[in-house]
């Protein structure tokens, strides 16, 4: 029985510690529970900061987190663990090879910055420091990062100074020459005068170191002064024909006034001389059937008296009649008297215009359209007369020095001065134009072979003779000259051509002298 009671109390005794270890084991797998919770918290944590760089990776440690749910699947996890842990290795090494491959990129995108011609000094600086800096490898992308930043900042304060000082685009030999194209068409159209400072302005802009934008802008302001006068002259001409048209209306209601009246006054005065005329037959009638003398005498005085009486209307009608025709030809001599004044007002106008579309606006000389008028005129002469006519072409040497040494404003006022005594040096019948830029063209008719080269020479010296004084320097200013006579039955633009060809063989034979193409 004890032995029984003994087994008892030694089964109830390995009863209690059973149930101790199975709660302590209990209490070991929840805490071994807790830590795999806070791993697998972790590889969570992990995975989303890997997460998009690598699928491989992100499939991987997605299974472990999915194995790891509880810990008795740790073991089947350790497979896992080992291939997300190649994985990773392998991501390391290619996200270096990234780094590196990034670290290149922005090493050649400075390299491209510093071929900016116009980055300012302080930033030039930086730069060149950065571009050592970007010399040592990156090991993360928090290296790189700020890296990006700064270069994204270098071009952010590139594009700032260009948007200040505005982009300065290269200027090529097409653009120089459409300046100067330019410049020289702006020297031959007319302007107004309130618009000539802001044209010299222009010219002064084109020639001078210019950008494109001043030439993009030069047409803009010359487009629209050319169309504002366009515009200004067609309104002038539109207010005339107004005037012109309000006159003629006015004509047109006078003289139908003055037609519907006379037809008025034609019938009133054909009955009246239907009433006169049977008035005068009756009295006729009357004196040939007369039988008593005192009937007729009373017959013929009523007659007459009706006579009277028509013949004193028809004398009011033509007095009525001829006072409206007076009426009416005063106001259209009023009306023709105005229309005669606006008339000529608008001639002038007109005239003046002409004037100016002819005439150099800087030297006041003629311009090559008149020129062109000129030259027609002087070859129909020739054609008629047969009397010499000379064409010469005179280009003022080296004036570009003049423009660079002293300013364009001097260069102006020398073509002005120059430009005087050419035409002081010719005679009322000669002609000299300015053909464009510092080119002049000379006609002369009416000289003798003989005579041309010792003009020439003449109006050549005048010319090396004038004082010039710039900057307190005195400077002499010279012209080439080349010529040639009208032949034949040459044109006399081919003439033109061969004293041109002429001038350029004086500019060959080192300039101030006379060509004549003879
Ligand atoms: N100031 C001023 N300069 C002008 C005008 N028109 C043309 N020019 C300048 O005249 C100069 C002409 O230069 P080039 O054609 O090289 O001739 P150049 O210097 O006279 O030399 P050569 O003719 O060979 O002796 C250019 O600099 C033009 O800008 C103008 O209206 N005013």
């Amino acid at each position: 029985m004890k032995d029984a009671a003994t087994s008892t109390s030694q089964v109830s005794l390995l009863q209690q510690k059973l149930y101790s270890a199975r709660q302590a084991m209990e209490e070991m797998s929840d805490a071994q529970n807790e830590k795999l919770q806070t791993l697998m918290q972790f590889i969570g944590q992990l995975s989303l900061a890997c997460k998009g760089q690598n699928l491989e990776l992100d499939n991987k440690l997605a299974k472990l987190r999915h194995k790891l749910a509880s810990f008795s699947q740790v073991e089947d996890s350790l497979a896992a663990l080992n291939e997300a842990d190649v994985i990773l290795k392998q991501q390391y090494a290619r996200v270096m090879l990234q780094l590196e491959d990034s670290r290149q990129s922005l090493s050649n995108m400075v390299r491209q910055i510093q071929r900016v011609e116009s980055l300012p000094s302080k930033l030039k600086l930086e730069i060149s420091y950065f571009k050592k800096e970007l010399t040592k490898p990156f090991h993360t992308y928090w290296d790189y990062i700020p890296q990006v930043e700064k270069v994204a900042n270098f071009y952010d304060e590139i594009l700032k100074e260009q948007l200040n000082f505005g982009e300065k685009f290269e200027i090529l030999p097409r653009h120089r020459q459409s300046a100067h194209e330019l410049a020289q068409l702006l020297s031959e159209i007319e302007f107004k005068k309130e618009q000539r400072d802001q044209i010299t302005q222009i010219k002064k802009s084109l020639t001078e170191h210019f950008e494109l934008d001043t030439l993009l802008d030069a047409y803009q302001v010359v487009l629209g002064l050319l169309l504002d006068n366009i515009a200004k002259e067609k309104t002038a001409s539109q207010e005339f024909l107004f005037v012109l048209n309000n006159a003629l209306s006015n004509v047109q209601d006078v003289v139908t006034e003055s037609y519907s009246h006379s037809v008025k006054s034609f019938q009133v005065s054909k009955q009246l001389n239907r009433d006169i005329n049977v008035e005068v037959d009756n009295v006729g009638d009357a004196v040939i059937e007369f039988e008593d003398i005192d009937e007729l005498k009373a017959q013929i005085t009523n007659h007459l008296a009706s006579l009277r009486k028509s013949l004193g209307r028809k004398e009011l009608l033509e007095n009525r009649e001829q006072a409206q025709l007076k009426q009416s030809v005063e106001t259209l001599r009023q009306e023709l008297k105005e229309l005669g004044k606006e008339t000529e007002s608008y001639k002038e106008r007109l005239f003046e215009q002409q004037k100016l579309n002819l005439l150099d606006s800087l030297t006041q000389l003629p311009n090559r359209s008149a020129l062109e008028e000129r030259m027609d005129i002087e070859y129909r002469n020739y054609q008629r007369t047969s009397q010499p006519l000379w064409v010469a072409v005179a280009d003022i040497d080296h004036f570009k020095t003049i423009n660079d040494s002293f300013g364009h404003s001097t260069g102006d006022k020398t073509l002005q001065v120059i430009a005087m005594a050419l035409k002081n040096a010719l005679r009322e019948s000669e002609f000299v134009a300015r053909y464009g830029g510092e080119e002049f063209v000379l006609l002369l008719p009416n000289i003798a072979e003989s005579d041309i080269q010792p003009l020439l020479n003449r109006v050549r010296e005048k010319v090396k003779s004038i004082p010039f004084k710039f900057k307190n320097q005195r400077i002499t200013v010279t012209v080439s000259i080349g010529a040639a006579q009208v032949i034949d039955n040459e044109l006399i633009n081919e003439t033109f051509d061969r004293a041109d060809a002429a001038l350029y063989k004086a500019k060959n034979e080192s300039r101030d002298r006379v060509i004549i193409d003879f």
